[in-house]
């Protein structure tokens, strides 16, 4: 899906798209924390930006094996969800495809940027992960495709939100605090 698509932002918004992996086995997720850049001390999937011309899917392969070690195929990639986030005071928008993946190949292993470790799936650090993945990870754990929009203050706090379903756009969750225009 394109920026013009989502009904949550405006067509002509500067988008950065990117990537996130959630990687399962049994009743566990790889996450990794992140050791630099965005997302620094926090631990997230395995993902990062999407090259100029590449599949956003193969994108998403290319970052789990250079940051987990993992190999994955396109083919086992399942869309989970695409979720935008605005900051305020910055015109770039994220783009952030969720793909979740339960057929993983080889060794988990340390890399520059991320320092992997298994939780149980019901059971992650959320006080040391990004504030949006406790709202839409009950989503993850459903398995319910959806689209969101985040607005942020910093990287801390979450003004508002919106999710909806993946297909038909109905509103699934929403709140805003007070005098927040969306
Ligand atoms: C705002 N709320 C958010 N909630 C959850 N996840 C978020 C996120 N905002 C960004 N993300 C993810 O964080 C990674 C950053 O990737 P990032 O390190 O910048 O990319 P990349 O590996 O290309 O960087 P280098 O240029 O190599 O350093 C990437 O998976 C992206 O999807």
């Amino acid at each position: 899906m394109t920026a013009g698509q989502c009904i949550d932002i405006p067509v002509n918004a500067k988008i950065k798209v990117f990537t996130l992996a959630l990687l399962n086995k049994d009743d566990e997720i790889l996450l990794g924390l992140k050791k630099r850049g965005l997302g620094e001390g926090l631990w997230n999937g395995f993902g990062g930006k999407v090259d100029p011309g590449e599949e956003i899917v193969d994108a998403a392969v290319r970052e789990v094996k250079e940051e987990c070690g993992l190999t994955v195929l396109p083919t086992d990639m399942e869309n989970l969800a695409v979720i935008h986030f605005e900051f305020v005071d910055d015109p770039v928008i994220l783009e952030v495809h969720v793909f979740k993946c339960s057929k993983l190949a080889g060794v988990v292993e340390e890399s520059d940027e991320m320092s992997p470790k298994w939780f149980p799936r019901d059971n992650v650090p959320h006080s040391q992960m990004w504030p949006d993945d406790e709202v839409w990870y009950p989503l993850y754990l459903s398995g319910t495709k959806f689209r969101a929009y985040f607005l942020f203050q910093g990287y801390k706090t979450i003004l508002s939100y919106i999710i909806r379903d993946f297909y038909d756009h109905t509103v699934i969750l929403k709140e805003k605090k007070k005098d927040v225009i969306i």
